[in-house]
């Protein structure tokens, strides 16, 4: 019997297996970050323990940081003590870190990938539930808590159960104007934000090979909010590509080696997935969420469903989802006015990402009374972003310009939603309060985010360009 691409490299990594026992897993890379990991600092001094290997042990500031004025001290007292907290740790433990002013700062998700330390084949752990974004490389990457943190800190290793894996076979070709973004959304729409709670997924077929690292990484990053425990792309002549040349990862006669042994990053012809799901591409439209899970969503051209419209047990949610988002079923998209747009996120924060908006926001301006905000995922994609003069062109409609931080993607820094607005985000979470207390999030891809902007409402973004007032 063949093995799942999961199975090859839970089985490279296993240090000891014992029977009704979780197996312990050696963990290749570990990313920290400021929110989750000051306990896991004191118990390692509690318990008199070291950090087994800082070497492989990366740290970065994302979550609670400004992304305006990093000069000043912070107006959040809580959020400036992590801060400080993750600098004491990493200086006392060795711990390489990508301070507020480094040039390498960014969220932990893009920064690991643009720098070339994710890896096809690796193990990847961070106390984030969007770790899964690493596995667009072939990379067993997922979230853990503060406990397990810790004890990766202190041994490099990590006590798991294997998970059930499941194939996602993508069908066809993603229409002209459907981003991975709109891909994945439509996967969690169809089969909701639950389904595969206990899996691992591996990511296959036509539509995913066409896409490029960034929109696999799009992709893989959403896992969690289909309930999997990590995501999977193998391996291809794309990842090789991408990593040629990238600061971390070997060169020459090395990379020669490595890239030997990534190419049997496959799953078998004959691998046993425990469940496989067909999904034909070929239908899929800019998604849109209307409700409280990432799993409400529906294509640009329909309506907000109502309560009669499914199964009995769902009825209540769904209302109770209306409700929240102050919609009427029967409203048609295209109608629902927002106050406020967010590009950014580990989601949709790469360079690839604001290439699409700003191409969609070029000579135009921000709809009036729109506040808009347009932040990278690290100063890399930053800097780019201004090289190209991506900046200028958002900074020219209206948008602000922002550090790179997670932003607006959590009401857990100062970019925050206020109530009662109304966001089009290209984040990945729009449960309630998500993005600041009593605010309402729609997820988007960053084109449908950017003409949200311009336009003031949702529209099709493949009917772009729109004459500017017309319609408005
Ligand atoms: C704060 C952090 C622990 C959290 C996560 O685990 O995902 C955050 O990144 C999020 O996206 O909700
Ligand atoms: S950008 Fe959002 S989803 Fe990603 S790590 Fe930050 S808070 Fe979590």
């Amino acid at each position: 019997m063949g093995k799942t691409l999961y199975e090859k490299i839970w089985d490279r990594h296993v240090v000891v297996q014992q029977q009704a026992q979780p197996d312990i897993i050696y963990i290749d890379l570990h990313l920290i970050h400021e929110v989750t990991s000051p306990q896991a600092f004191d118990g390692l001094r509690l318990a008199n323990r070291k950090v087994r290997r800082p070497d492989r042990t990366l740290a970065t500031m994302d979550h609670s940081i400004p992304t305006t004025d990093r000069h000043l001290p912070f107006e959040d007292k809580i959020a400036e003590q992590q801060v400080e907290a993750l600098r004491q740790n990493c200086k006392d433990f060795g711990i390489e870190l990508f301070d507020l002013f480094s040039a390498r700062q960014g969220i932990v998700h893009i920064i690991a990938p643009e720098l070339g330390l994710t890896q096809p084949g690796q193990t990847i752990v961070c106390g984030d539930s969007h770790t899964a974004t690493h596995g667009a490389f072939g990379t067993l990457a997922f979230g853990i808590g503060t406990s397990e943190v810790e004890h990766v800190l202190a041994t490099q290793t990590l006590k798991q159960y294997k998970s059930k894996t499941m194939a996602i076979n993508f069908n066809g070709k993603l229409p002209i104007g459907v981003t991975a973004k709109d891909l994945i959304l439509a996967l969690i729409g169809k089969y909701g934000h639950d389904f595969a709670t206990g899996y691992v997924l591996e990511y296959r077929g036509e539509a995913i090979r066409d896409l490029t690292m960034e929109e696999r990484m799009t992709v893989c990053n959403m896992s969690i909010e289909i309930g999997a425990r990590a995501g999977l792309i193998a391996p291809d002549a794309t990842t090789f590509d991408y990593l040629k040349g990238k600061e971390y990862v070997p060169q020459g006669q090395e990379w020669e080696a490595v890239l030997e042994d990534w190419q049997l990053l496959q799953s078998d012809e004959d691998a046993d997935f425990d469940r496989a799901v067909e999904f034909d591409c070929s239908e899929i439209e800019p998604q849109v969420t209307w409700g409280t899970n990432p799993g409400l969503v529906v294509g640009i051209n329909s309506k907000v469903p109502g309560p009669s419209e499914v199964a009995e047990e769902k009825r209540q949610m769904i209302e109770s989802a209306l409700a929240y988002m102050d919609l009427e079923p029967g409203t048609a998209i295209t109608d629902i006015a927002v106050n406020t747009v967010f590009i950014g996120s580990c989601t949709n924060g790469r360079i690839q990402d604001l290439r699409e908006a700003a191409k969609v926001v070029a000579g135009y301006r921000v709809a009036s009374g729109i506040r808009a905000l347009v932040v990278p995922g690290s100063q890399s994609v930053k800097q780019q972003a201004e090289e190209e003069g991506l900046a200028e062109i958002f900074m020219d409609a209206g948008f602000e310009w922002r550090e790179a931080g997670c932003s607006m993607c959590l009401g857990m820094n100062p970019d925050i939603a206020k109530p009662g607005d109304r966001v089009a985000s290209t984040s990945n979470r729009n449960f309630e309060g998500r993005q600041g207390r009593d605010s309402k999030s729609h997820l988007v891809s960053p084109s449908m985010a950017a003409a949200a902007a311009i336009k003031g409402h949702f529209v099709d973004v493949r009917n772009w360009p729109i004459k500017v007032g017309e319609g408005v």
